[in-house]
Order: structure tokens, then sequence, then C-alpha cells
């Protein structure tokens, strides 16, 4: 069970306060882990009456939440913890108003949950400030992306910074709340099988793939302006390859984690000027097929520029310069309109020094995110029967199976409930965020300068031709 707060959603009409926040916070009442204290308020400058805010917020509940999981009387208790109020974030006066209408905090715990654009980040923290809303008892959410460029990200950092200290702000990326990233560090961690083997001298190369049937809906508008490294690559997808090439952490907490994540990212090998063609694919959809329907090209997408150059696909071979890594190729790549829903990190193992077989193949770690969550070892065996014929079997952990009687719970109520507990272990440090830019800002340069134009790819395929050609180069595939 939490302790008690008030958890203030800026921007409570949006898109992810909707689909996700409010979702997650109904589980966690329905599952007993709130504490009967814990408020809700959501903000945005829509003019809603609480009645018309819960109607809001309960028809979207509804759609997104399981059937078997949704009860009506449940709903309604939950309800009494949500209320609304309607503020225009960039107007400092209207925060005077919050303050009253929140009155004295007592010391009690108060979490201000930005999900809004990050424009309006700086100027959220600083009313905050100025309506005496900041105290130590306060705490701050970012969504990302932090910023668009190292530069902007500086910029918020710094703003946020001068209102509240590091340990009060709460950068979120909600893979780091899914259950099997954080099995990655379990078996990692707990499993004494891996540790001689995950390094250079036995891992030929990694790839993690984080594939979306999903085109941009209605978030064009952003969309268009960010692209699939900055939406995906920048922060979720590098928060796997920490994981995955991080050291072991000293302790299982906050500071030990993140030490060890940063440091990964500073050891990315830099992709600058030229080598962005050697090293990175752009793609964007073109009209297609997905589950049986027509889909449109990224260009007529609702506010989507129709000669957009923006990447709906980014694939990139990146290398992390250290003892353990040196010369292995991490290959990462993520879409939307692709032909299926799935996030894999799939490790590949070097093949036996000496084949005796005909047809031995190299062992494969494949560890699943989603749709189902699984963690399975590819290994060779014999086939029953005369002759030593080999083909691969899975040693199969299927997570879902292993604990079934309990439900799975969505990333964002894990990070949730770890926000109102003040455990930022699975949140990003500052220069974590500064340091993923770092690396990124040269690919984004480089783009601008030699790669302007993405390489078209039809809606259900799996990327452009160029993805493949990427791996096809050092003899490797993409793992289907
Ligand atoms: N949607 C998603 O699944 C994800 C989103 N994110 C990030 O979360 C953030 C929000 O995204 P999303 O929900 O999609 O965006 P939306 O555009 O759907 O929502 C934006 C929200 O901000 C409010 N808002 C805009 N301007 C102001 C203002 N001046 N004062 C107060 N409220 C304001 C809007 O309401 P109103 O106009 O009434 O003020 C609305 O509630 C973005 O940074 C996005 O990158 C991150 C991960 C996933
Ligand atoms: O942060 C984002 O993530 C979603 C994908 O999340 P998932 O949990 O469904 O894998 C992506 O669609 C969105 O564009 C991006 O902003």
């Amino acid at each position: 069970m939490s302790t008690s707060c008030d958890m203030l959603v800026f921007g409570g009409t949006g898109d992810l306060a909707l689909h996700k926040l409010i979702p997650a916070l109904y589980h966690l009442h329905r599952d007993k882990r709130l504490n009967d204290g814990v408020r809700i308020l959501a903000l945005a400058r829509q003019e809603l009456d609480r009645d018309a805010y819960l109607a809001l917020a309960e028809r979207h509940c509804r759609a997104q939440v399981a059937q078997a999981d949704f009860q009506p009387e449940t709903w309604l208790d939950f309800a009494q913890r949500l209320d609304y109020f309607t503020l225009d974030a960039t107007q400092r006066g209207e925060f005077v108003r919050l303050a009253h209408h929140l009155g004295q905090q007592d010391g009690r715990i108060r979490v201000y949950y930005l999900a809004t654009a990050p424009r309006l980040f700086r100027d959220i923290a600083s009313h905050l400030e100025s309506a005496g809303l900041a105290g130590q008892a306060s705490r701050i959410v970012l969504e990302k992306p932090i910023g668009h460029s190292l530069d902007s990200a500086l910029e918020i950092n710094e703003a946020i910074g001068e209102v509240f200290a590091e340990s009060r702000i709460y950068r979120i990326d909600h893979y780091l709340g899914k259950e099997t990233v954080q099995n990655l560090m379990a078996l990692r961690f707990a499993n004494a099988l891996f540790e001689p083997i995950w390094r250079a001298g036995h891992i030929e190369h990694v790839q993690i793939s984080v594939s979306e049937t999903l085109g941009v809906e209605n978030r064009g508008g952003y969309y268009d302006h960010a692209g699939a490294m900055r939406d995906m690559l920048q922060n979720h997808l590098l928060q796997l390859l920490c994981l995955v090439a991080m050291e072991a952490p000293v302790r299982f907490d906050a500071k030990s984690v993140r030490g060890e994540k940063v440091k990964v990212l500073e050891a990315l090998k830099p992709i600058t000027g030229m080598d962005v063609m050697d090293k990175t694919v752009r793609g964007q959809y073109t009209a297609g097929r997905i589950g049986g329907h027509d889909v449109p090209a990224y260009y007529f997408e609702k506010n989507v520029d129709n000669d957009s150059d923006t990447e709906t696909f980014v694939a990139v071979q990146a290398g992390v310069d250290n003892w353990r890594w040196a010369g292995v190729p991490f290959y990462l790549r993520t879409g939307k309109r692709l032909a299926k829903k799935s996030s894999e990190i799939v490790v590949t193992f070097k093949p036996v020094p000496h084949m005796l077989f005909q047809n031995g193949q190299v062992n494969r770690l494949v560890i699943r995110l989603q749709p189902e969550e699984s963690i399975s070892l590819q290994l060779m065996a014999k086939a029953p029967g005369k002759g030593m014929q080999l083909e691969p079997v899975e040693l199969d952990l299927n997570l879902a199976q292993a604990f079934r009687q309990t439900r799975r719970w969505e990333a964002y109520e894990r990070l949730l409930l770890d926000v109102i507990e003040g455990d930022s272990t699975l949140f990003m440090r500052r220069d974590e965020v500064e340091a993923a830019w770092r690396w990124v800002d040269p690919i984004l340069k480089g783009w601008q300068e030699h790669y302007r134009k993405p390489r078209p790819y039809p809606a259900g395929s799996d990327g452009p031709e160029q993805a493949h050609q990427l791996l096809e180069r050092k003899g490797f595939r993409w793992w289907q």
C-alpha cells in the first residue's frame, strides 16, 4: 500500500493521461495498492466541470482496461479520488489560484506529473515555485523525450533543476517499467550462468528491435517534429541497450543502477558525418496493408507535412567502446506501421570453435518484451533417429505461464507507484539523458547534411531493404 499524496496531472485531458495514466491509477486502486489518501487532480486549459471530466476519464478507462478488470462500482469508488482543474500552464497567475485550491500542504507529498509537451516544462516548474508549490515534499515527473536535442535537454534540465533538486525529479521512460525489462536485470545479475559469457569473447552481436503496427495516430503534430530517432531510439532503445551492456551495479538502488547505465552511454562509439550512411538507416512508410486493412502513407497522416522527411523507421549499428564489448555490434531498430507489434532483444553467441556436425547453428538468447513476455535460449540438439541431424530447440521461460496467477502490471502502474514511494531506480538521471543526446545529436546532424530523404517502405512490411543490408554486410540477419 502506497503513501498518501496529491498527484497533479498536467495535460490531464491528453492522450497519455487518458490512455495510460488514468487506467494505470485505476488498476492500482482496484488492486488496493493506493493509499486511501491518494488524490488525483487533472489539469488542462479546456473548461470542464468535475462531472464532465469524470465522464471523459471513464470513457477512456473503459476502453483501455480489459473488460474483466473494469467494474462500474470500482470506477465509482476510484472516481472519488479524481478531480479536474482548468488552468493555462503558461499563466503564472493561475498557479496562485491552484495554490488556493490545494490549500496547505503540511508535509504531504505532491507529485506533479507533466504529461504535456516539453515546451511547457520550464513554465510549469517556475510557476509552481513562485506560487509556493515546489517545497521539499514535492516531486516532478517529466515525460520523454526531454527536449529535441542536447541543447534543449540541457536547457530543460537546467530550468527544472533550479526549482527541484535532482532527487525530486523523475524522468520517466516507460520501457524501464516493463516487467521483462526488469527481468533482464534479474537474468543477468541473479544467475551466475550468464556473467562469464556476457562479453565480447562469447557474444557475436546483439539486436534490439521494437516494431509497431500503429502509425502516428492522432500525434502527427508532435511526431512530425520528432521522428523515430527522438521518439523511440534516443530513450527506449538506448535504455534497453544500457541494461544489456551495463556492469553489475553494486546495489539495486538508484545511484548504482543509473551510475552503471551512464557509463554505457558514455562509451557509445560516436557516429558522425558520412558514417551515418554506413551505420544508420532511415525509413518512412508508404501506403500498405496491415491486419487486412489499407493504411495511408505517412505523409497523408493528420497534421503531417505532405512532403515530410521525418523518419518513421530507424536502424543503427552501434558499438560500445569498452573492455567488455569491444568489437561487438549492437543493432537497434524501431519503426511504425511494420508487419507486427513486437519488442525483442536477441543476443547471438559466437559459434563453437570447431563444429563437428553438418548443420550446427549458433546459440541465441531471445528476450521478448511484447506482445507476450518470455525469455528463451536457443540450443542445438540432436533430432531423434539415425545420424547426427541437429536442430535448434528452445529452452523456454514463458513468464505469463510461470507466474500465471498474477496479473501483469502495465509499466505505468509500477512507475507511478515508484514515484509515490520516492524510488527513482527505474527513472533516468539527468546525466543519462544528456549522454544519450550527446550520442544522438551528431547522427541527427549527419542526416541533415548527408541523408535527408528517408528510404520508403510499404506499411505492413518489415522496413526498408537497407536495414537488412546493414546486417548482411557482416553476414548476420535480423532475427524473425
Ligand atoms: N501519448 C503517448 O502515448 C505518450 C506521450 N508521451 C509524451 O507525453 C507528453 C504528452 O503527450 P500527449 O498526451 O500525447 O499529448 P496531447 O497533445 O494529447 O496532450 C497534451 C495535453 O496538454 C494540455 N495542454 C496543452 N497546452 C497547455 C497549457 N498551456 N496549459 C495546460 N495544459 C495544456 C492539453 O490540454 P488543453 O489543450 O485542454 O490545454 C492536453 O491535455 C508529450 O511530451 C509526449 O511526447 C510520452 C510517451 C507516450
Ligand atoms: O513512448 C512511446 O512509446 C510508444 C510505444 O510504447 P509501447 O509500450 O506500446 O511499446 C510509441 O507508440 C510512441 O510513439 C512513443 O512516444
